[in-house]
């Protein structure tokens, strides 16, 4: 509901709104407002302070209190802070001031529409079936909330987050704690589709629709009829087929490719991203009026660096996963592996992790426990750190650049000639004290003598 007496502002606000899938209802004093929100029901209002019969905040309490109970956000040319604080005071979702650019008004429209919506959810199920999820950490345990809330309602929901993070694993368990858990679960990855398929693939075609298609298929779309549709990689679809699949979307029904008549579908969405879909809106590669739609419901996944609590407890349980599946005695672990494990960046999260492990058993052959050493030998660096053998001192290599190209010494006469510098500095420090150089270098006397002589070196006098 927008109340509002300039006519431009409700045109811009009634089509924003009907381009994020809603209907409006537009009032101009508050005395209308007031009547049309006693009578209808409505999720929300955007409410203008100053209208002809007087300033909107009068209205408010009581429009807060109409059956619906509507979230209010305040839209105000005449923005003042005691205003603001008075509208907040009374339960405003929001203040809003004008101008604005539409951003500054289509988020908070879609949080309170969010938040009245989790509001409404039936309870979070007592027990959420967690499908395989690992993790107790507070940020895994805020996205099993958010999985309840997503479970207990129909809404769109879009899974935001880095690579290996578990998107699909928490589509599933969005899919698995729903209603629709007992229909199918169908998980599509747009990226992976070449961009020919991507249409036929979702939508199905009719026989001789195109070359190539011998016989009439259905589409994703409709196998996922009663369940949960995940959409992988979503930033990948094409602009032409997100057109058609928002309309899929918003009518809730599907015509096969080469087809004329159209079907019904029923299938909840789940939509899935690596990608920032509010820049690619703004690059216009990705339609904005998708992104209102797929996104009624956000949760964003945490990468493993934000977790790594966690890290311990999934190397437990997928060493054990990993050891059933190869048929092979599982490991214990032993604390080193597990301090070098939390040193890493895991840029590839928990996927990466998982291979790691793969790893290691494999490594490990007949040992029975897993130490850094059965890593891969770059991630046994970030964990140098925790070995128990004590530090040395730490070595300044008298080199610099080596230069470029095919000029680089071989290993040996490298070698060579750093010794030759290093003996040439002992030399000078020991001042002739033969045992110091022993003591310094950590050779025998007569190992040291053989080197002095192979590089020239008479530092002790003749001997
Ligand atoms: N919290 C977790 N607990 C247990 N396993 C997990 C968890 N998160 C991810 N995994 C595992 O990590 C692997 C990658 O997960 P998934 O495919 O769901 O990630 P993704 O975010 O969809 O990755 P991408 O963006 O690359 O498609 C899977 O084997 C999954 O089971």
């Amino acid at each position: 509901m927008i109340i509002d007496d300039d006519p431009k502002i409700c045109l811009l606000f009634s089509k924003l709104l009907k381009q994020m899938g809603h209907e409006a209802y537009v009032a101009s004093t508050m005395k209308e407002g007031l009547v049309l929100c006693n009578n209808e029901c409505f999720d929300l209002v955007l409410l203008d302070l100053e209208l002809p019969d007087g300033n909107g905040l009068q209205i408010l309490p009581e429009l807060m209190k109409t059956d619906s109970e509507p979230e209010v956000i305040i839209i105000t040319g005449t923005g003042d802070a005691r205003g603001a604080q008075m509208a907040f005071k009374s339960g405003a979702w929001d203040y809003v001031q004008k101008p604005f650019l539409l951003d500054e008004v289509s988020l908070p429209i879609t949080r309170a529409l969010q938040y009245r919506r989790e509001k409404q959810t039936e309870k979070t199920p007592v027990s959420l079936v967690r499908s395989h999820i690992i993790g107790e950490s507070d940020v895994i345990h805020k996205c099993l909330e958010d999985v309840a809330m997503a479970a207990g309602s129909d809404a769109s929901v879009l899974i935001t987050g880095e690579t290996g993070t578990g998107k699909e694993l928490f589509a599933r368990a969005i899919h698995e704690n729903s209603k629709r858990a007992s229909k199918p679960f169908i998980a599509v990855d747009c990226g992976a589709l070449p961009e020919t398929l991507v249409e036929s693939t979702l939508f199905g075609h009719e026989k001789g629709s195109f070359t190539g298609a011998q016989t009439r298929q259905d589409g994703l779309i409709v196998q996922a009829h009663g369940g949960t549709l995940m959409l992988d990689e979503v930033g990948d679809l094409p602009l032409k087929v997100q057109k058609s699949f928002l309309r899929t979307l918003q009518e809730r029904r599907v015509r096969l490719i080469g087809g004329k008549s159209e079907k019904h579908v029923d299938f909840r969405l789940v939509a899935a991203t690596n990608l920032d879909l509010d820049k690619m809106v703004k690059e216009k590669i990705f339609r904005a009026d998708l992104l209102y739609r797929i996104r009624a419901m956000e949760i964003k996944l945490p990468s493993l660096r934000e977790r790594e609590n966690d890290i311990e407890e999934i190397t437990i349980k997928k060493t054990y996963e990993l050891a059933r599946r190869y048929d092979i005695e599982t490991k214990a672990i032993s604390p080193e592996f597990f301090k070098t494990l939390a040193a890493q960046n895991w840029p590839g999260n928990v996927r990466e992790l998982i291979n790691v492990l793969e790893y290691a058993l494999a490594s490990a052959g007949q040992d029975p426990t897993l130490f850094p050493k059965h890593l891969p030998p770059e991630y046994r660096t970030a964990g140098l750190e925790f070995d128990a053998v004590p530090a040395k001192k730490s070595i300044q290599l008298p080199v610099g650049d080596l230069g470029a190209g095919d000029d680089l010494p071989t290993l040996k006469d490298y070698r060579t000639s750093i010794e030759k510098e290093y003996l040439k500095q002992l030399l000078k420090r020991v001042n002739g004290d033969r045992e110091k150089a022993n003591k310094i270098s950590g050779i025998s006397q007569s190992r040291l003598y053989g080197l002095l002589k192979k590089h020239n070196l008479s530092g002790f006098g003749s001997s």
